[in-house]
């Protein structure tokens, strides 16, 4: 079962392979039939496991003909379908988008405050379902209500996931449902401007112009598989495939954060741009564990700006953890040395570091940063676990740009993408899989304390798309 389904089985109860196969039992008569006029469609090889799998499936003409009748056909040229809660004007950007890279000189980073906290609309009534690992998904519903007395923490915390995944992407999935929708109200036939509309709203969405060639080459062979006419019918098969393809790029993905495996302090080292987020996601961080009971230390290693040691210090005073600071333009490779030191004499358990995202110029920055991690690695050979590279979600393209800067010079084991909140528009997680293979282990949903989770695909593909995904089973 690829992704799309089983991410629609879980939140619909819907199994939209087993439709499948009925109607391809259905339609199977009459393909025979035309198969002595027309030459054979051929299976593309680089078609998605599910298109494929289905393809390949034998149908059983005994059971066709048991079958219900096929279903009239919507015309083609119907109007647009609704889709709910897909409004056709454009969500807000952030006003005040943080100039990445860009000034020099000028410290203060303006920081899109206006957008604090993504109005949170009550939604409608959507079940909140929770997204199992494969293999419990699988399960039936009546395994899961029997073994299941009382809910554990694990399951709270499983559905506040699910539920900050729904309500943080809800500006993102905003915008790319009106994409979408606009794109098939405009839809004729299955022809070249389709595919180079569809192209168009690839890239808008920020999934990279490789990707969306891909996706577009790709989509080509199975709508003409599914015989994809209809525009409902068009709509499932690119939702399906943008699903799937999500999936399929992150199999081998593993998006844990890594700890220390002895008592040694476990050292996560942030870098990335100004004002990408790296000290918030610091902070969120350091209350995570705090709340855990692990006892945490914070760095301030971006002492090319006073007002960044205030700002991690700020975020000290709030969690209640200590911060290993020292003046404005002191080396930060000692200050981060006198913080091992002290993580080391004193117990820690956790060592957040923070760094400049802007010095006069790359090199400078790059080998500052390098400079760093030699120290820590010095006093802890296993150290740092993560260097995690902290990108503006919201700054589509530029934020892939960066990821490949930061990663010629410096190995980022993660990455953390913020404002997803904002209206990023969720193709970037696509992008950054195919042409970086990093993977995303945390994502910023908004600025408070609590608006960070452990990066999750299939939540974050359920909150990017769930429209679609819930209306993809009711056509
Ligand atoms: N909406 C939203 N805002 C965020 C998120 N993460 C960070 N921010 C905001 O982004 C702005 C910049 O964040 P910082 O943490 O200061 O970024 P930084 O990378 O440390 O920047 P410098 O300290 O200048 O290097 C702040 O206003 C944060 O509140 C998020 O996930 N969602």
């Amino acid at each position: 079962m690829g992704l799309f389904d089983r991410i629609k089985k879980a939140f619909t109860g819907k199994d939209d392979s087993e439709e499948k196969d009925l109607e391809k039992k259905q339609n199977e008569p009459e393909k025979e039939a035309n198969q002595s006029e027309e030459p054979e469609t051929k299976v593309d090889e680089t078609a998605t496991d599910s298109a494929s799998e289905e393809s390949t499936e034998v149908s059983n003409p005994e059971t066709v003909s048991k079958e219900e009748p096929v279903e009239p056909e919507p015309e083609v040229e119907a109007q647009p379908e609704p889709v709910k809660e897909a409004p056709e004007e454009k969500t807000a950007q952030p006003s005040a988008e943080p100039e990445v890279e860009a000034d020099e000189t000028e410290q203060p980073v303006e920081k899109p405050v206006e957008e604090a906290k993504p109005t949170v609309e009550p939604e409608k009534s959507e079940p909140v379902a929770e997204i199992k690992d494969t293999d419990e998904v699988l399960e039936s519903d009546e395994t899961q209500e029997e073994s299941v007395p009382e809910e554990s923490a694990t399951e709270t915390e499983e559905k506040d996931d699910v539920k900050e995944y729904d309500e943080g992407l809800k500006k993102s999935r905003n915008s790319f449902s009106a994409r979408f929708n606009r794109f098939l109200a405009n839809f004729r036939s299955v022809d070249e401007d389709f595919f180079d509309d569809l192209e168009e709203l690839l890239i808008e969405s920020d999934v990279g112009y490789e990707t969306a060639v891909r996706i577009s080459d790709e989509l080509r062979e199975e709508v003409k598989l599914e015989n994809a006419k209809k525009r409902s019918d068009v709509s499932n098969v690119i939702v399906k495939k943008l699903v799937d393809m999500y999936g399929e790029e992150g199999k081998e993905e593993d998006n844990s954060l890594k700890f220390s495996t002895d008592k040694t302090p476990t050292i996560f080292l942030f870098v990335g741009v100004n004002g990408a987020g790296k000290t918030t996601t610091i902070g969120k961080l350091a209350h995570r564990y705090q709340q855990q009971g692990k006892k945490v230390l914070l760095a301030a290693g971006d002492t090319f700006r006073a007002g960044a040691i205030e700002q991690l210090q700020e975020w000290g005073k709030r969690d209640g953890v200590p911060v290993q600071a020292s003046k404005a333009h002191t080396d930060p490779a000692s200050v981060v040395y006198d913080a091992v030191q002290r993580a080391i004499d004193e117990d820690f358990d956790i060592l957040l570091v923070d760094t400049a995202g802007r010095l006069q110029n790359k090199e400078g920055l790059m080998r500052e940063l390098e400079k760093i991690k030699r120290v820590i690695t010095r006093e802890l050979p296993e150290a740092p676990q993560e260097v995690l590279l902290v990108l503006d979600g919201s700054t589509g393209q530029n934020a892939l740009s960066q990821a490949k800067q930061f990663n010629e010079t410096t190995e980022v084991s993660g990455i953390v993408l913020t404002k997803l909140d904002g209206s990023s528009q969720g193709g970037i997680v696509l992008a950054i899989r195919n042409e970086l293979h990093i993977p995303v282990k945390l994502v910023g949903l908004g600025e408070q304390m609590d608006d960070l989770r452990d990066f999750d695909p299939e939540k974050f593909i359920y909150g990017l798309f769930k429209e679609l995904i819930v209306g993809a089973s009711n056509k």
